[in-house]
Protein backbone atom coordinates (compact mmCIF):
# COMPACT_ATOMS: atom_id res chain seq x y z
CA UNK A 1 0.00 0.00 0.00
CA UNK A 2 1.38 3.33 -0.69
CA UNK A 3 0.75 5.96 2.05
CA UNK A 4 3.62 8.81 0.59
CA UNK A 5 3.54 9.80 -3.26
CA UNK A 6 5.20 12.42 -5.23
CA UNK A 7 3.03 14.68 -7.51
CA UNK A 8 3.40 16.89 -10.84
CA UNK A 9 1.59 18.56 -12.91
CA UNK A 10 2.20 17.92 -16.50
CA UNK A 11 0.49 19.49 -19.53
CA UNK A 12 -2.73 18.35 -17.87
CA UNK A 13 -2.70 15.28 -16.41
CA UNK A 14 -1.19 14.68 -13.07
CA UNK A 15 1.45 12.09 -12.72
CA UNK A 16 1.84 10.18 -9.37
CA UNK A 17 5.38 9.30 -8.85
CA UNK A 18 6.19 6.57 -6.24
CA UNK A 19 7.99 7.83 -3.57
CA UNK A 20 8.31 6.20 -0.44
CA UNK A 21 6.55 3.36 1.42
CA UNK A 22 5.76 4.03 5.36
CA UNK A 23 4.81 0.59 5.72
CA UNK A 24 7.20 -1.48 4.22
CA UNK A 25 5.79 -4.49 1.99
CA UNK A 26 7.04 -7.65 4.20
CA UNK A 27 4.01 -6.34 6.67
CA UNK A 28 1.15 -8.78 7.03
CA UNK A 29 -2.22 -8.17 5.89
CA UNK A 30 -3.27 -8.33 9.87
CA UNK A 31 -0.49 -6.03 11.11
CA UNK A 32 -1.29 -3.68 8.04
CA UNK A 33 -4.92 -3.39 9.24
CA UNK A 34 -3.39 -2.46 12.81
CA UNK A 35 -1.13 0.46 11.59
CA UNK A 36 -4.03 1.46 9.04
CA UNK A 37 -6.25 1.75 12.75
CA UNK A 38 -3.40 3.65 14.38
CA UNK A 39 -2.50 5.80 11.57
CA UNK A 40 -5.54 6.20 8.72
CA UNK A 41 -3.83 8.99 6.79
CA UNK A 42 -2.10 9.09 3.38
CA UNK A 43 0.09 11.44 2.56
CA UNK A 44 1.02 13.26 -0.84
CA UNK A 45 4.13 15.71 -1.87
CA UNK A 46 4.09 18.17 -4.40
CA UNK A 47 7.85 19.56 -4.94
CA UNK A 48 8.44 23.26 -6.29
CA UNK A 49 10.30 21.48 -9.19
CA UNK A 50 9.79 18.50 -11.51
CA UNK A 51 12.18 16.35 -13.51
CA UNK A 52 15.86 16.58 -12.08
CA UNK A 53 14.70 20.34 -10.66
CA UNK A 54 14.58 21.16 -14.60
CA UNK A 55 10.93 22.01 -14.72
CA UNK A 56 8.59 24.18 -11.93
CA UNK A 57 6.06 22.37 -10.50
CA UNK A 58 2.71 23.73 -11.89
CA UNK A 59 0.58 22.18 -9.56
CA UNK A 60 3.17 23.65 -6.90
CA UNK A 61 2.35 27.19 -7.58
CA UNK A 62 -1.68 26.63 -8.51
CA UNK A 63 -1.31 25.42 -4.53
CA UNK A 64 0.22 27.83 -3.21
CA UNK A 65 -1.87 30.78 -4.92
CA UNK A 66 -5.39 28.33 -4.02
CA UNK A 67 -3.47 27.66 -0.45
CA UNK A 68 -3.03 31.54 -0.14
CA UNK A 69 -6.72 32.69 -1.42
CA UNK A 70 -8.65 30.01 0.57
CA UNK A 71 -6.44 29.22 4.39
CA UNK A 72 -4.54 31.51 4.55
CA UNK A 73 -7.11 33.15 7.28
CA UNK A 74 -6.36 29.89 9.12
CA UNK A 75 -2.75 29.93 9.24
CA UNK A 76 -1.09 31.95 11.88
CA UNK A 77 2.50 32.30 10.45
CA UNK A 78 2.17 33.98 6.72
CA UNK A 79 4.25 35.81 4.43
CA UNK A 80 3.45 39.14 2.64
CA UNK A 81 4.48 40.53 -0.83
CA UNK A 82 3.22 43.12 -3.17
CA UNK A 83 0.52 41.79 -5.63
CA UNK A 84 -0.80 43.62 -9.28
CA UNK A 85 -0.47 46.57 -9.99
CA UNK A 86 1.13 47.01 -5.98
CA UNK A 87 -2.47 47.19 -5.45
CA UNK A 88 -2.69 45.19 -2.48
CA UNK A 89 -0.30 43.02 -0.15
CA UNK A 90 -0.67 39.42 -1.65
CA UNK A 91 -0.66 36.74 1.92
CA UNK A 92 0.92 33.39 1.96
CA UNK A 93 1.29 30.86 4.22
CA UNK A 94 5.08 30.69 5.60
CA UNK A 95 7.60 27.47 5.67
CA UNK A 96 6.67 25.21 8.45
CA UNK A 97 3.50 25.94 9.00
CA UNK A 98 0.50 23.80 8.39
CA UNK A 99 -3.43 24.73 7.72
CA UNK A 100 -6.50 23.20 7.13
CA UNK A 101 -8.84 22.46 4.07
CA UNK A 102 -11.90 20.95 3.33
CA UNK A 103 -13.49 19.66 0.70
CA UNK A 104 -16.83 18.10 -0.01
CA UNK A 105 -17.18 17.72 3.86
CA UNK A 106 -13.73 16.08 4.19
CA UNK A 107 -10.91 17.54 5.64
CA UNK A 108 -7.26 17.56 4.30
CA UNK A 109 -4.02 19.29 5.72
CA UNK A 110 -1.89 21.22 4.35
CA UNK A 111 1.93 21.63 5.52
CA UNK A 112 4.82 23.95 3.66
CA UNK A 113 8.04 22.37 3.72
CA UNK A 114 11.84 23.47 3.30
CA UNK A 115 14.95 21.79 3.10
CA UNK A 116 18.36 22.77 1.96
CA UNK A 117 18.66 21.60 -1.47
CA UNK A 118 22.08 18.74 -1.59
CA UNK A 119 24.78 19.71 -3.30
CA UNK A 120 24.64 16.89 -5.91
CA UNK A 121 21.22 18.39 -6.58
CA UNK A 122 21.73 20.64 -9.95
CA UNK A 123 19.45 23.81 -9.66
CA UNK A 124 19.13 26.15 -13.11
CA UNK A 125 18.44 28.61 -10.20
CA UNK A 126 21.33 29.50 -8.62
CA UNK A 127 19.48 31.71 -5.82
CA UNK A 128 17.92 28.55 -4.45
CA UNK A 129 19.62 26.36 -2.74
CA UNK A 130 15.92 25.17 -0.78
CA UNK A 131 13.66 22.82 -1.94
CA UNK A 132 10.55 23.94 -0.91
CA UNK A 133 6.80 21.41 -1.43
CA UNK A 134 3.50 20.73 0.46
CA UNK A 135 2.81 17.69 1.75
CA UNK A 136 -1.20 17.08 1.76
CA UNK A 137 -2.44 14.55 4.39
CA UNK A 138 -5.54 13.11 4.01
CA UNK A 139 -7.65 10.54 5.47
CA UNK A 140 -7.24 7.06 3.62
CA UNK A 141 -10.87 6.58 2.73
CA UNK A 142 -10.75 9.75 0.57
CA UNK A 143 -7.76 8.90 -1.64
CA UNK A 144 -9.97 8.93 -4.34
CA UNK A 145 -11.66 12.01 -3.99
CA UNK A 146 -8.50 13.38 -3.36
CA UNK A 147 -6.67 12.22 -6.55
CA UNK A 148 -9.62 12.50 -8.68
CA UNK A 149 -11.44 15.72 -7.95
CA UNK A 150 -9.40 17.53 -5.31
CA UNK A 151 -6.05 17.59 -6.61
CA UNK A 152 -7.99 19.19 -9.92
CA UNK A 153 -10.18 21.71 -8.04
CA UNK A 154 -6.76 23.40 -6.71
CA UNK A 155 -5.29 23.05 -10.38
CA UNK A 156 -8.31 25.24 -11.27
CA UNK A 157 -8.85 27.36 -8.35
CA UNK A 158 -4.92 28.05 -8.28
CA UNK A 159 -4.47 29.04 -11.40
CA UNK A 160 -7.48 31.45 -11.55
CA UNK A 161 -6.36 33.00 -8.22
CA UNK A 162 -2.58 33.29 -9.59
CA UNK A 163 -4.19 35.52 -12.37
CA UNK A 164 -5.98 37.31 -10.04
CA UNK A 165 -3.08 38.41 -7.92
CA UNK A 166 0.24 37.40 -9.18
CA UNK A 167 1.40 40.45 -11.14
CA UNK A 168 2.59 39.44 -14.32
CA UNK A 169 6.44 38.70 -15.27
CA UNK A 170 9.20 39.74 -17.69
CA UNK A 171 11.54 37.71 -18.33
CA UNK A 172 14.61 37.63 -20.46
CA UNK A 173 17.44 34.84 -20.28
CA UNK A 174 21.20 36.26 -18.73
CA UNK A 175 24.53 35.60 -20.55
CA UNK A 176 26.17 32.88 -20.19
CA UNK A 177 30.05 32.89 -19.30
CA UNK A 178 32.94 31.69 -17.01
CA UNK A 179 31.27 33.22 -13.69
CA UNK A 180 27.67 31.86 -15.33
CA UNK A 181 28.00 28.32 -17.25
CA UNK A 182 24.62 27.60 -16.67
CA UNK A 183 21.38 29.38 -18.43
CA UNK A 184 19.11 31.60 -16.13
CA UNK A 185 16.17 34.33 -16.32
CA UNK A 186 15.75 37.37 -14.60
CA UNK A 187 12.52 38.83 -14.52
CA UNK A 188 10.85 41.93 -13.35
CA UNK A 189 6.98 43.25 -13.44
CA UNK A 190 5.24 43.26 -16.53
CA UNK A 191 3.97 46.49 -17.02
CA UNK A 192 3.81 47.46 -20.84
CA UNK A 193 0.85 49.66 -20.87
CA UNK A 194 -0.16 48.58 -25.04
CA UNK A 195 -3.33 46.87 -25.92
CA UNK A 196 -5.19 46.55 -28.75
CA UNK A 197 -7.27 49.34 -28.33
CA UNK A 198 -4.36 51.05 -28.19
CA UNK A 199 -2.79 49.60 -31.19
CA UNK A 200 -2.88 51.82 -34.73
CA UNK A 201 -4.12 49.38 -37.30
CA UNK A 202 -6.94 48.14 -39.16
CA UNK A 203 -9.67 47.59 -37.08
CA UNK A 204 -10.21 44.47 -38.85
CA UNK A 205 -7.16 42.95 -38.85
CA UNK A 206 -7.11 43.79 -35.30
CA UNK A 207 -10.16 41.62 -34.61
CA UNK A 208 -8.80 38.60 -36.61
CA UNK A 209 -5.82 38.24 -34.56
CA UNK A 210 -7.66 38.62 -31.26
CA UNK A 211 -10.62 36.09 -32.48
CA UNK A 212 -7.26 33.91 -33.24
CA UNK A 213 -6.36 34.64 -29.89
CA UNK A 214 -9.22 33.63 -28.44
CA UNK A 215 -9.73 30.32 -30.67
CA UNK A 216 -6.17 29.48 -29.08
CA UNK A 217 -7.08 30.04 -25.60
CA UNK A 218 -10.02 28.18 -25.63
CA UNK A 219 -8.70 25.56 -28.11
CA UNK A 220 -7.32 22.66 -25.39
CA UNK A 221 -9.64 20.11 -25.99
CA UNK A 222 -9.34 20.80 -29.72
CA UNK A 223 -5.60 21.14 -30.24
CA UNK A 224 -5.89 17.43 -28.00
CA UNK A 225 -8.30 16.20 -30.45
CA UNK A 226 -6.05 16.87 -34.26
CA UNK A 227 -3.09 15.94 -32.19
CA UNK A 228 -1.34 19.19 -31.63
CA UNK A 229 0.93 20.40 -28.93
CA UNK A 230 -0.75 23.77 -27.70
CA UNK A 231 0.99 26.29 -28.88
CA UNK A 232 0.73 28.93 -31.43
CA UNK A 233 2.93 30.96 -33.63
CA UNK A 234 2.68 34.39 -34.67
CA UNK A 235 5.32 36.12 -37.23
CA UNK A 236 5.27 40.23 -37.14
CA UNK A 237 7.11 41.95 -39.77
CA UNK A 238 7.64 45.55 -40.92
CA UNK A 239 9.44 48.59 -40.95
CA UNK A 240 10.88 50.19 -37.44
CA UNK A 241 8.30 52.01 -35.70
CA UNK A 242 5.07 50.20 -36.87
CA UNK A 243 4.08 48.80 -33.70
CA UNK A 244 5.89 45.32 -33.63
CA UNK A 245 6.92 45.04 -29.97
CA UNK A 246 3.66 47.23 -28.93
CA UNK A 247 1.50 44.05 -30.53
CA UNK A 248 3.31 41.61 -28.44
CA UNK A 249 2.93 43.82 -25.34
CA UNK A 250 -0.92 44.07 -26.31
CA UNK A 251 -1.28 39.99 -26.96
CA UNK A 252 0.42 39.23 -23.34
CA UNK A 253 -1.83 41.90 -21.75
CA UNK A 254 -4.98 40.67 -23.48
CA UNK A 255 -4.06 36.74 -23.11
CA UNK A 256 -2.84 37.86 -19.32
CA UNK A 257 0.33 35.47 -19.90
CA UNK A 258 4.07 35.97 -18.75
CA UNK A 259 6.41 37.05 -21.20
CA UNK A 260 9.71 34.96 -21.77
CA UNK A 261 12.09 37.40 -24.22
CA UNK A 262 14.59 35.71 -25.32
CA UNK A 263 17.90 37.34 -26.15
CA UNK A 264 19.40 34.44 -29.14
CA UNK A 265 22.88 35.87 -28.59
CA UNK A 266 23.20 35.38 -25.19
CA UNK A 267 22.80 31.39 -26.00
CA UNK A 268 25.44 29.34 -27.04
CA UNK A 269 24.47 26.12 -27.84
CA UNK A 270 21.13 23.72 -27.92
CA UNK A 271 21.71 22.45 -24.31
CA UNK A 272 21.47 26.18 -23.76
CA UNK A 273 18.40 26.76 -25.74
CA UNK A 274 16.59 23.29 -24.10
CA UNK A 275 17.56 24.27 -20.61
CA UNK A 276 16.03 27.78 -21.06
CA UNK A 277 12.90 26.69 -22.91
CA UNK A 278 12.64 23.79 -20.01
CA UNK A 279 12.22 26.81 -17.38
CA UNK A 280 9.50 28.34 -19.30
CA UNK A 281 5.82 27.68 -17.61
CA UNK A 282 2.54 27.66 -19.31
CA UNK A 283 0.67 30.55 -20.41
CA UNK A 284 3.86 32.26 -21.82
CA UNK A 285 4.22 34.50 -24.80
CA UNK A 286 7.98 33.81 -25.72
CA UNK A 287 9.10 36.36 -28.12
CA UNK A 288 12.45 36.28 -30.31
CA UNK A 289 12.88 39.88 -31.49
CA UNK A 290 14.68 41.20 -34.32
CA UNK A 291 15.13 37.50 -35.61
CA UNK A 292 16.83 38.51 -38.26
CA UNK A 293 19.81 40.03 -36.38
CA UNK A 294 19.96 37.48 -33.46
CA UNK A 295 20.81 35.08 -36.41
CA UNK A 296 22.81 34.46 -39.81
CA UNK A 297 20.85 32.09 -41.61
CA UNK A 298 20.72 33.27 -45.38
CA UNK A 299 24.58 32.92 -46.08
CA UNK A 300 25.08 29.50 -44.81
CA UNK A 301 22.10 28.47 -46.92
CA UNK A 302 23.56 30.01 -50.26
CA UNK A 303 26.07 27.99 -49.49
CA UNK A 304 24.79 24.64 -49.40
CA UNK A 305 23.08 22.59 -52.18
CA UNK A 306 19.86 23.10 -52.99
CA UNK A 307 18.87 19.60 -52.02
CA UNK A 308 20.38 19.68 -48.54
CA UNK A 309 18.59 19.71 -45.60
CA UNK A 310 18.17 23.42 -44.49
CA UNK A 311 17.28 21.28 -40.96
CA UNK A 312 21.25 21.12 -40.40
CA UNK A 313 21.69 25.25 -40.81
CA UNK A 314 24.32 26.22 -38.28
CA UNK A 315 23.18 29.49 -36.86
CA UNK A 316 25.98 32.17 -36.72
CA UNK A 317 25.87 34.40 -33.56
CA UNK A 318 27.41 37.63 -34.51
CA UNK A 319 30.87 37.49 -33.28
CA UNK A 320 31.13 33.64 -33.43
CA UNK A 321 34.06 32.35 -35.05
CA UNK A 322 33.31 29.89 -37.85
CA UNK A 323 35.85 27.19 -36.40
CA UNK A 324 33.84 27.52 -33.29
CA UNK A 325 32.00 24.09 -33.98
CA UNK A 326 31.68 22.87 -30.48
CA UNK A 327 29.47 25.28 -29.16
CA UNK A 328 26.97 25.54 -31.84
CA UNK A 329 23.29 27.01 -31.65
CA UNK A 330 21.69 25.25 -34.82
CA UNK A 331 18.41 25.73 -36.89
CA UNK A 332 17.42 22.21 -36.21
CA UNK A 333 17.98 23.15 -32.70
CA UNK A 334 15.49 26.44 -32.53
CA UNK A 335 13.00 24.54 -34.48
CA UNK A 336 12.66 21.18 -31.86
CA UNK A 337 11.89 23.85 -29.98
CA UNK A 338 9.16 25.77 -32.27
CA UNK A 339 7.15 22.37 -33.33
CA UNK A 340 9.33 19.53 -32.30
CA UNK A 341 8.97 17.13 -29.42
CA UNK A 342 9.87 19.62 -26.71
CA UNK A 343 7.65 22.56 -27.87
CA UNK A 344 4.74 20.46 -26.38
CA UNK A 345 6.46 21.02 -22.50
CA UNK A 346 4.21 22.88 -20.87
CA UNK A 347 1.68 23.76 -23.22
CA UNK A 348 -0.46 26.86 -24.05
CA UNK A 349 2.27 28.92 -25.58
CA UNK A 350 2.34 31.87 -27.48
CA UNK A 351 6.10 32.03 -29.66
CA UNK A 352 6.56 35.27 -31.72
CA UNK A 353 9.12 36.71 -33.84
CA UNK A 354 9.67 39.54 -34.80
CA UNK A 355 11.37 41.05 -37.79
CA UNK A 356 11.82 43.97 -39.91
CA UNK A 357 13.17 41.60 -43.18
CA UNK A 358 11.04 39.42 -43.94
CA UNK A 359 13.18 38.02 -47.04
CA UNK A 360 15.99 37.71 -45.08
CA UNK A 361 14.71 35.15 -42.66
CA UNK A 362 14.83 31.08 -43.67
CA UNK A 363 11.83 30.32 -44.96
CA UNK A 364 11.87 27.22 -43.06
CA UNK A 365 12.03 28.82 -39.99
CA UNK A 366 8.86 31.04 -40.77
CA UNK A 367 6.92 28.10 -42.49
CA UNK A 368 2.80 28.05 -41.70
CA UNK A 369 2.27 25.24 -38.94
CA UNK A 370 5.37 26.68 -37.46
CA UNK A 371 4.52 30.38 -37.15
CA UNK A 372 0.91 30.11 -38.09
CA UNK A 373 0.09 33.32 -38.46
CA UNK A 374 2.11 35.89 -40.54
CA UNK A 375 1.71 39.57 -39.49
CA UNK A 376 2.56 42.19 -41.18
CA UNK A 377 2.76 45.80 -39.24
CA UNK A 378 2.42 48.23 -42.26
CA UNK A 379 2.91 51.75 -42.40
CA UNK A 380 0.37 54.23 -41.39
CA UNK A 381 -3.01 53.87 -42.91
CA UNK A 382 -5.84 56.36 -42.65
CA UNK A 383 -7.80 53.77 -39.80
CA UNK A 384 -4.54 52.97 -38.01
CA UNK A 385 -3.70 57.00 -37.61
CA UNK A 386 -8.03 57.32 -36.41
CA UNK A 387 -6.52 55.06 -33.77
CA UNK A 388 -3.67 57.28 -32.87
CA UNK A 389 -5.97 60.81 -33.21
CA UNK A 390 -8.86 59.29 -30.56
CA UNK A 391 -5.92 57.88 -28.24
CA UNK A 392 -3.56 60.86 -28.65
CA UNK A 393 -6.43 64.04 -29.28
CA UNK A 394 -9.64 62.50 -28.15
CA UNK A 395 -10.71 63.52 -31.99
CA UNK A 396 -12.96 60.83 -33.73
CA UNK A 397 -13.69 63.34 -36.48
CA UNK A 398 -11.92 66.90 -37.76
CA UNK A 399 -11.85 69.12 -40.93
CA UNK A 400 -8.43 68.12 -41.34
CA UNK A 401 -9.04 64.47 -42.02
CA UNK A 402 -9.50 64.70 -45.69
CA UNK A 403 -5.79 65.85 -46.34
CA UNK A 404 -4.36 63.77 -43.86
CA UNK A 405 -6.36 60.79 -45.38
CA UNK A 406 -5.12 62.13 -48.89
CA UNK A 407 -1.91 62.44 -47.61
CA UNK A 408 -1.42 59.16 -45.89
CA UNK A 409 -1.81 57.35 -49.46
CA UNK A 410 0.61 59.15 -51.04
CA UNK A 411 3.55 58.81 -48.29
CA UNK A 412 5.38 56.40 -46.34
CA UNK A 413 4.59 57.34 -42.42
CA UNK A 414 5.40 55.04 -39.80
CA UNK A 415 2.72 55.17 -36.72
CA UNK A 416 5.20 55.98 -34.42
CA UNK A 417 5.98 59.13 -36.64
CA UNK A 418 2.41 60.06 -36.59
CA UNK A 419 1.85 59.57 -32.76
CA UNK A 420 5.20 61.42 -32.32
CA UNK A 421 3.29 64.73 -33.88
CA UNK A 422 -0.21 63.76 -32.22
CA UNK A 423 1.50 64.13 -29.11
CA UNK A 424 1.01 67.41 -27.19
CA UNK A 425 4.05 69.46 -27.54
CA UNK A 426 3.04 70.37 -23.63
CA UNK A 427 0.93 68.81 -21.21
CA UNK A 428 -1.23 72.00 -20.72
CA UNK A 429 -1.56 72.20 -24.70
CA UNK A 430 -4.63 70.62 -25.41
CA UNK A 431 -5.18 71.47 -29.60
CA UNK A 432 -5.92 69.33 -31.87
CA UNK A 433 -5.62 71.04 -34.91
CA UNK A 434 -2.46 72.43 -34.24
CA UNK A 435 -1.21 68.62 -33.46
CA UNK A 436 -2.89 67.95 -36.95
CA UNK A 437 -1.36 70.84 -38.58
CA UNK A 438 1.79 69.56 -37.82
CA UNK A 439 1.45 66.43 -38.99
CA UNK A 440 0.50 67.51 -42.21
CA UNK A 441 3.56 69.63 -42.51
CA UNK A 442 5.77 66.38 -41.68
CA UNK A 443 3.83 64.53 -44.16
CA UNK A 444 3.89 67.79 -47.32
CA UNK A 445 7.61 67.70 -46.41
CA UNK A 446 8.25 63.85 -46.62
CA UNK A 447 6.04 64.12 -50.26
CA UNK A 448 8.72 66.91 -51.89
CA UNK A 449 12.02 65.05 -50.04
CA UNK A 450 10.33 61.89 -52.26
CA UNK A 451 9.60 63.72 -55.13
CA UNK A 452 12.84 65.52 -55.28
CA UNK A 453 14.63 61.78 -54.51
CA UNK A 454 12.79 60.10 -57.55
CA UNK A 455 13.77 63.17 -59.66
CA UNK A 456 16.88 62.52 -59.02
CA UNK A 457 16.86 58.96 -59.82
CA UNK A 458 15.45 59.45 -62.90
CA UNK A 459 18.34 61.94 -64.13
CA UNK A 460 21.05 59.60 -63.17
CA UNK A 461 19.36 56.67 -65.18
CA UNK A 462 18.27 59.38 -67.98
CA UNK A 463 22.26 60.27 -67.62
CA UNK A 464 23.84 56.70 -67.46
CA UNK A 465 21.79 55.52 -70.99
CA UNK A 466 22.17 58.30 -72.56
CA UNK A 467 26.44 57.84 -71.93
N1 LIG B 1 0.76 50.45 -34.54
C1 LIG B 1 0.99 51.27 -33.51
N2 LIG B 1 0.01 51.59 -32.64
C2 LIG B 1 0.22 52.39 -31.62
N3 LIG B 1 1.41 52.96 -31.35
C3 LIG B 1 2.42 52.67 -32.15
C4 LIG B 1 2.27 51.81 -33.27
N4 LIG B 1 3.45 51.70 -33.88
C5 LIG B 1 4.30 52.45 -33.21
N5 LIG B 1 3.70 53.04 -32.16
C6 LIG B 1 4.35 53.96 -31.20
O1 LIG B 1 5.71 54.05 -31.55
C7 LIG B 1 6.57 53.52 -30.54
C8 LIG B 1 7.50 52.50 -31.19
O2 LIG B 1 6.74 51.37 -31.58
P1 LIG B 1 7.26 49.86 -31.44
O3 LIG B 1 8.42 49.81 -30.53
O4 LIG B 1 6.10 49.01 -31.11
O5 LIG B 1 7.74 49.62 -32.93
P2 LIG B 1 8.52 48.36 -33.52
O6 LIG B 1 7.81 47.97 -34.79
O7 LIG B 1 8.69 47.33 -32.50
O8 LIG B 1 9.92 49.01 -33.91
P3 LIG B 1 11.34 48.26 -34.07
O9 LIG B 1 11.29 47.47 -35.33
O10 LIG B 1 12.31 49.40 -34.17
O11 LIG B 1 11.55 47.44 -32.85
C9 LIG B 1 5.68 52.88 -29.52
O12 LIG B 1 6.09 53.20 -28.22
C10 LIG B 1 4.30 53.44 -29.79
O13 LIG B 1 4.09 54.56 -28.96
MG1 LIG C 1 10.38 46.52 -31.52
Amino acid sequence: MIDSLQLSAIGGSFVVVLAHTLLTPVLTPVFRKAADIVYPYDQITINQYRGQNMQRNELYTAAEAYLSKACSSRASKLKAELGKEHERPVVTIDDDEEVTDTFKGSKVWWYARKRPRSSQTISFRDQDDELKSYRLTFNKRQRKLVEDEYLEYIRKEGDAARMSNQKRRLFTNNPINNSCPRPTWSQVAFEHPSIFDTLAMDPEKKNIIKDDLVMFRDGKEYYKKIGKAWKRGYLLYGPPGTGKSSMIAAIANFMEYDVYDIELTAVKTNTNLRQIFTEITSKAVIVIEDIDCSIDLTNKRKEKKKDEDDEETVIKLPGQEEKDESSKLTLSGLLNFIDGLWSACGGERIIIFTTNHLDKLDPALIRRGRMDMHIEMSYCTFEAFKVLAENYLRVEQHELFGTIRTLLSEVNITPADVAEELMPKTLVEDDAGESLKNLIKVMEDKKKAEAGDAAKEKDKLKGESSA
